[in-house]
């Protein structure tokens, strides 16, 4: 008798599923790029009624996006201004008779489902962030957008015919883009394949990436100066040191006193304290690592090169607190910036650890600097929570805020022919105050306006352009395609509508772009931000006021032409 077994013996009823469906196979094409985490609690999720939910007829949808193992998810979500939440789709309806399937829950990196709670603990122990983005299916119809290495092959029959293509595009969290966007890159991007673990072993830069951050620049008005410089003896300058000193002994505990770990970046991380020497200041610290070959939070490190623009706009906006002609304290104020070297300090990785616990940090653990690495420490005046999360008691406040807002940018342009162009809300930070004005100076013009008990703040010059004397400091974001490929927010429509002011030529100054933000501003200001007394009088009478400044404001040329409408 013969006993040996039939030939398909070894499969799971999962390989027997494909089999009968060799169009899932087609399908399945992304599986090579997608930088999948290997998650091996089937029986969490096996015992999640949840995961059930979609019908079988969901799986011929082209905009459900097989992303390895038995998961499906879905790429064209109907409500475009949400972040992701990929919908989980069983292949089978038959789950239990899956008896120890090896091809269990793989996930698609950046992808945390909301509607699968039970999960979170689990990926949690994997040691996977939550990451916010979501893939959509979007024609590229009257696009001249070209694509490269698409890794979502068209399979409708008539875009085919009619040669256009689909790819995929971005649906992202308001405000902090930069993580979700890297998370889409690294997912998409063929040559960017990392491993998902949260140490990474360090990998150096692809030359995609590294054309990637090239975008910071600096060039000279008057063409005959041509200085070559040592951006190195630069940043030192600034940073008014002859070399750098050990990051373990400028940071050491036993000169801070109540630190925590309060944010993070894409290029750093964040610390608060209070100086030992000086306990009545908040000082926050942020940490950039540079120079470095091994990429970090999947980013290529800044050179002191792509670094030194953002110290001089940081420090320049900074001293506009005490400029003559045009003065606001409405940049945030930096105290000191510092070149370290070597290790991480032992007690600043403790409270990494600690926010890692608590709030799942996205970023690499940074005991994977050595003792050569090193850093540009910023040292700014902690300047509250961003608007994302304030509440604001009423629209009168919100109000002023908005006007705070305008007269900062105003001065900025006034002074150095400021353009933010990144002012979404997680870059405008907010505290309380007891000081009843706020004073600025506009064109030798001394201009007060009441505070309402707030103050603003605005951080975070990656994206802004200067002219400092002969120079002019900006972001060349012209081959930047991704960006201006994400929807989610008005934010993301702002970025389009920057590059169409500037036909693309991010060295030009066009303060139209502060006006733009301003616009989206109010917009959040209108509907984005908590309120503590929405039904009250004076909360309506505002929201009416900032409804009717929302309708009128992008009449305006510039943030500058916007305030002296305020006189
Ligand atoms: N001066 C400050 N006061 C209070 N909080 C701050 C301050 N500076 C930064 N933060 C907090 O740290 C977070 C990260 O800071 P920041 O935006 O400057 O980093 P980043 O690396 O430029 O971020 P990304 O490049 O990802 O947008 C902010 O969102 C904010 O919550």
């Amino acid at each position: 008798m013969d006993d040996t077994l039939p030939d398909d013996a070894w499969k799971d009823s999962f390989d027997k599923l494909l089999d009968r469906r060799p169009e899932l196979r087609e399908l399945n094409i992304i599986k090579k790029q997608v930088r999948a985490s290997f998650n091996i609690d089937s029986s969490v999720e096996n015992s999640n009624p949840d995961l059930l939910h979609i019908s079988e007829s969901s799986l011929h949808n082209p905009n459900f996006l097989d992303v390895g193992g038995d998961r499906f998810v879905n790429l064209k979500r109907k409500n475009g201004n949400s972040i992701s939440t990929p919908c989980v789709k069983r292949v089978s309806t038959n789950l239990f008779h899956c008896a120890l399937s090896p091809i269990t829950s793989m996930k698609l990196d950046g992808l945390q489902t909301e509607l699968v709670p039970k999960l979170s603990n689990n990926v949690k122990a994997e040691g996977r962030a939550i990451k916010h983005v979501c893939f959509e299916i979007s024609s590229l119809e009257n696009s001249d957008i070209q694509i490269v290495d698409d890794p979502i092959k068209n399979i409708d029959p008539q875009e085919e015919a009619t040669g256009k293509r689909s790819r995929s595009s971005l649906v992202l969290q308001p405000g902090k883009w930069r993580k979700s966007l890297h998370t889409w890159r690294r997912t998409f991007q063929t040559d960017v394949v990392a491993p998902t673990v949260k140490v990474s072993s360090p990998r150096k830069r692809t030359t995609a990436e590294i054309t990637r951050i090239s975008g910071r620049k600096s060039t000279y008005l008057n063409e005959s100066i041509n200085l070559v410089i040592s951006h190195e003896k630069e940043v030192l300058r600034y940073c008014e040191q002859r070399r750098p000193i050990r990051f373990d002994s400028a940071y050491a505990a036993v000169k801070m006193l109540d630190t925590c770990k309060i944010g993070e970046g894409v290029y750093g991380e964040v610390f608060k304290y209070m100086p030992k020497s000086n306990p009545s200041t908040t000082v926050v610290l942020k940490v950039i690592p540079i120079e470095g070959a091994e990429l970090v939070n999947g980013e290529v490190q800044k050179t002191y090169e792509q670094i030194l623009p953002e110290i001089i706009i940081s420090q320049e906006m900074s001293n506009l607190r005490t400029n003559a002609n045009n003065s606001t304290t409405g940049y945030v104020n930096i105290y000191n910036v510092a070149l370290v070297m070597g290790k991480y300090p032992q007690h600043l990785l403790k409270l990494w650890e600690e926010y890692d616990t608590k709030k799942e940090s996205e970023n690499d653990h940074p005991e994977m600097f050595g003792n050569n690495q090193l850093f540009i420490v910023l040292e700014l005046n902690f300047a509250g929570s961003d608007m994302s999360e304030f509440t604001f008691v009423n629209a009168e406040q919100s109000y002023y805020a908005l006007q705070q807002i305008i007269f900062t940018l105003a001065v900025g342009e006034e002074a150095f022919q400021f353009e933010h162009r990144d002012l979404h809300w997680g870059n405008i930070l907010i505290e309380e105050t007891d000081k009843k004005h706020i004073d600025y100076k506009l064109n030798g013009k001394d201009l007060s306006l009441p505070t309402k008990g707030i103050r603003i703040t605005i951080i975070d010059y990656t994206l802004s352009r200067v002219t400092v004397g002969d120079c002019c400091h900006y972001n060349d974001l012209s081959t930047d395609e991704e960006l201006f490929t994400a929807s989610g927010d008005y934010q993301y429509d702002i970025y389009c509508m920057m590059r169409d002011e500037l036909n693309n030529d991010w060295s030009a100054y066009a303060p139209k772009t502060n006006v733009m933000w301003l616009s989206y501003v109010v917009a959040k200001l209108i509907d984005g931000v908590k309120y503590k007394n929405p039904k009250s009088q004076i909360h309506r009478t505002n929201l009416t006021k900032l409804k009717a400044f929302h309708k009128a404001v992008l009449r305006f040329s510039s943030a500058s032409e916007c305030a002296n409408s305020f006189n």
